[in-house]
């Protein structure tokens, strides 16, 4: 940015450095004496200092800002850049889907909520799964001394819940099993496994969007960020999709080609990574530190986290469990390269064939709609110039 203000620079130095009686010096630098000390050496007091900021992100890696008045954008540039990469991890961490249950929403639609448990962290990761195709390994596989309706209350049934159903399996499942009903009269109605399997072959990849949490964006209608607006994009795109390959009319879908293709469905990874990984708390400092001329990448680095401290082992875990590892592969809705290179795991658990931009609203509709605020237009340049995001094919 040529208008930014040097002072926002994680090149520089803090003004001084911390000696054991020395905790005045560690406070914003509001001290004019020292302020001109500063503008006689060129530059500007940094605006954070070690002892005001947080600890490191909780398996984070350590963040170098280059030393020295003297360190030039290049270095700055470079340290920015280098910490921004998601980590990716040697294995995958175990998921388990712990329940599913079925959500109409307000567009009519519906789609199936998966809350999911890991053996890496304490939260609850989610899967909004659209379309009737899509299922969880770990939610349907029995579990020890469950009943019946166990089942049902931890969502891992076929078909759809209604008042006084007793089993987990469908009707003409269970008569199929006794051997009632003959099986071809079973998959003239779509209903035998053999069929869904044969339809599924038919499908073309689910569209795939890896979300992380944005509280500000998503519940207290931010417009400093696009997501909110990404997450609700997400869904429309995903409700619109085609799961049936023998219908005649596919619906026409404006906004990108492949999305007119019948599809095995959609599926929003939602992951409980606040801010870029480094939570709620950090990143409301990071907003005040972008209120005071920082950058969003800028502002992560002086509070001494990465550019970008998330990972998604657990995306790739959560897609192999809902059957999405296979040969046939994922469209991925985003505009990260990183994100595209680390869903996919380290072993290639989960391949991506396509990457589908989302272009913001506001740029499709010449303004009309979608967010419009100085600081969005901020943090979207800041994702292109600084972290290589490519808002086009
Ligand atoms: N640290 C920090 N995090 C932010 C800021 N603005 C938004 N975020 C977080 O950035 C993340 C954005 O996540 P996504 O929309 O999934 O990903 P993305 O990297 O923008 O990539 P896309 O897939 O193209 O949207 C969320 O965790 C937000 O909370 C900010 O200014 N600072």
């Amino acid at each position: 940015m040529a208008d930014f203000p040097a002072h926002a620079s994680p090149g520089l130095p803090p003004l001084a450095s911390p000696g054991p009686n020395d905790h005045q010096h560690f406070r914003l630098h509001h001290d004019p004496a020292r302020q001109d000390l500063h503008s006689q050496n060129g530059a500007a007091p940094p605006l954070v200092t070690p002892h005001i900021t947080p600890p490191l992100t909780p398996n984070g890696e350590h963040v170098d800002i280059p030393a020295g008045a003297q360190a030039s954008a290049k270095a700055a540039h470079d340290a920015a850049t280098e910490t921004s990469a998601p980590k990716l991890l040697e294995t995958l961490p175990e998921v388990k889907c712990e329940v599913r249950a079925r959500i109409p929403t307000t567009t009519g639609q519906e789609m199936f909520l998966h809350l999911y448990h890991n053996n890496v962290d304490n939260k609850e990761h989610l899967a909004i799964v659209f379309g009737p195709h899509i299922r969880s390994r770990s939610l349907d596989a029995p579990r020890p001394g469950e009943t019946e309706r166990d089942r049902m209350i931890r969502g891992a049934y076929t078909g759809t819940l209604f008042p006084g159903r007793t089993s987990s399996r469908r009707v003409q499942e269970l008569r199929r099993e006794a051997g009632v009903e003959p099986v071809a009269d079973i998959t003239s109605k779509h209903e035998g496994e053999e069929h869904e399997e044969e339809v599924k072959r038919k499908l073309g990849p689910a569209l795939v969007r890896i979300h992380s949490e944005c509280y500000t964006g998503e519940t207290v209608w931010s417009a400093r960020c696009d997501c909110g607006e990404q997450l609700d994009e997400a869904a429309r795109l995903m409700s619109g999709l085609c799961t049936d390959p023998s219908a005649e009319e596919q619906p026409p879908h404006a906004d990108h080609p492949s999305l007119a293709q019948p599809s095995l469905g959609g599926v929003i990874i939602y992951l409980r990574q606040e801010g870029r990984g480094i939570g709620l708390l950090s990143k409301l400092k990071a907003y005040n530190l972008q209120d005071l001329g920082a950058d969003t990448m800028q502002a992560n680095l002086l509070l001494r986290h990465p550019a970008d401290a998330r990972s998604y082992g657990l995306a790739t875990a959560m897609l192999l469990d809902l059957g999405l590892g296979g040969d046939k592969g994922v469209r991925l809705l985003t505009n990260n390269p990183e994100k595209v290179r680390a869903v996919e795991g380290p072993g290639h658990e989960v391949s991506v064939v396509e990457r589908v931009p989302m272009i913001p609203i506001a740029w499709r509709t010449g303004g009309k709609e979608g967010i419009k605020s100085k600081e969005v237009e901020m943090y979207i340049s800041t994702k292109i110039e600084k972290f290589k995001h490519m808002f086009s094919e």
